[in-house]
């Protein structure tokens, strides 16, 4: 079994995937700040003959996490955010200070669509670009919804935006403090993303698909005007891609990729835009 991690700001996810037949065979997550212990819900290591991370928690979380993992699994692949990598030349000034996990990202993106808008609805928010040559541009990084809520501090802590919740009803003025903020913080995630996507588009003259991933991936996707898939396997995908172990994925397969989503014509992105600007 090769067991893939994504380490983020708020939960560790992993999944088991069958080295053989390329299956995904249990997934689960925990707290990042709780304590790795094989049992409860992390996959037992027995099974585990390869494990690939990428962590953006704390440096002292990933040491500890390969130091436990290194005494029980013969291959542990850690993921680092560097200069150029499968056809994708990073366009950080500092390469290595892009987050591990917008990197896996946008190689993810780009090996399945070739220029792409990753975005990335977890603790933060982060919105990616790669263009259809390789070049990553950067990106933007905006709180997630969770983050924007607590910083509101207005004891609305745990109420959650109903993920059942249609996106028209999330766009009308709220008319209680819950829904006032739920309604605020989501139309100022869902605006920033169609809008930064047309500026950029616009600015680079080019239609990019959009990928959506994180915890809240599904709730925003309603809100995005943009055509859109939501890949909650992005990370992972990018951990495929760069540690290779299966004929699948040797062959270049990533689990649970979408299908492309097939962009709007620029003149429509452009006239979207011009169109708000008049408003
Ligand atoms: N069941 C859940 N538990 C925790 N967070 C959730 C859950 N469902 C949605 N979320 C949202 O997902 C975010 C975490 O998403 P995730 O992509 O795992 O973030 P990160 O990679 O930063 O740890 C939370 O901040 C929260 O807004
Ligand atoms: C922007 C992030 C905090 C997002 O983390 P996440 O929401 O996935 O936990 C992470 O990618 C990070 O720590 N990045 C380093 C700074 C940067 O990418 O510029
Ligand atoms: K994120």
């Amino acid at each position: 079994m090769i067991l893939d991690l994504d380490i983020g700001n708020t939960l560790s996810k992993w999944r088991l995937k069958d080295a053989e037949s390329s299956e995904i065979r249990s997934r689960g997550a925990v707290w990042t700040r709780e304590e790795w212990r094989p049992g409860a819900d992390i996959p037992d290591l027995d099974v585990v003959e390869a494990v690939r991370i990428s962590s953006v928690a704390r440096a002292a979380v990933l040491e500890e996490t390969v130091a436990l993992l290194r005494r029980r699994v013969r291959h542990v692949h850690v993921a680092h955010s560097t200069q150029e990598a499968l056809g994708v030349v990073n366009g950080y000034e500092e390469p290595g200070r892009l987050g591990v996990d917008r990197w896996m990202g946008a190689l993810a993106g780009y090996h399945l669509a070739g220029g792409c808008c990753a975005v990335d609805c977890g603790s933060a928010i982060t919105i990616d670009f790669v263009l259809p040559g390789g070049q990553h541009l950067g990106g933007f990084i905006i709180p997630g919804l969770r983050l924007m809520k607590e910083s509101l501090k207005l004891g609305t802590r745990n109420v959650a935006i109903d993920p059942e919740s249609e996106a028209d009803e999330l766009l009308e003025p709220g008319r209680r403090t819950v829904d006032a903020v739920n309604h605020g913080i989501y139309m100022a995630a869902v605006s920033a993303i169609n809008r930064i996507y047309s500026e950029v588009c616009d600015q680079e003259g080019v239609a990019l698909p959009m990928l959506l991933t994180g915890g809240d991936a599904r709730v925003v996707s309603r809100g995005v005007q943009v055509p859109h898939a939501v890949w909650p396997d992005m990370v992972y995908g990018g951990l495929e891609a760069c540690f290779p172990m299966t004929l699948a994925e040797r062959a270049g397969k990533m689990s649970g990729a979408p299908r492309v989503p097939e962009p709007v014509a620029l003149e429509k992105i452009r006239a979207g835009l011009a169109f708000s600007m008049l408003l």
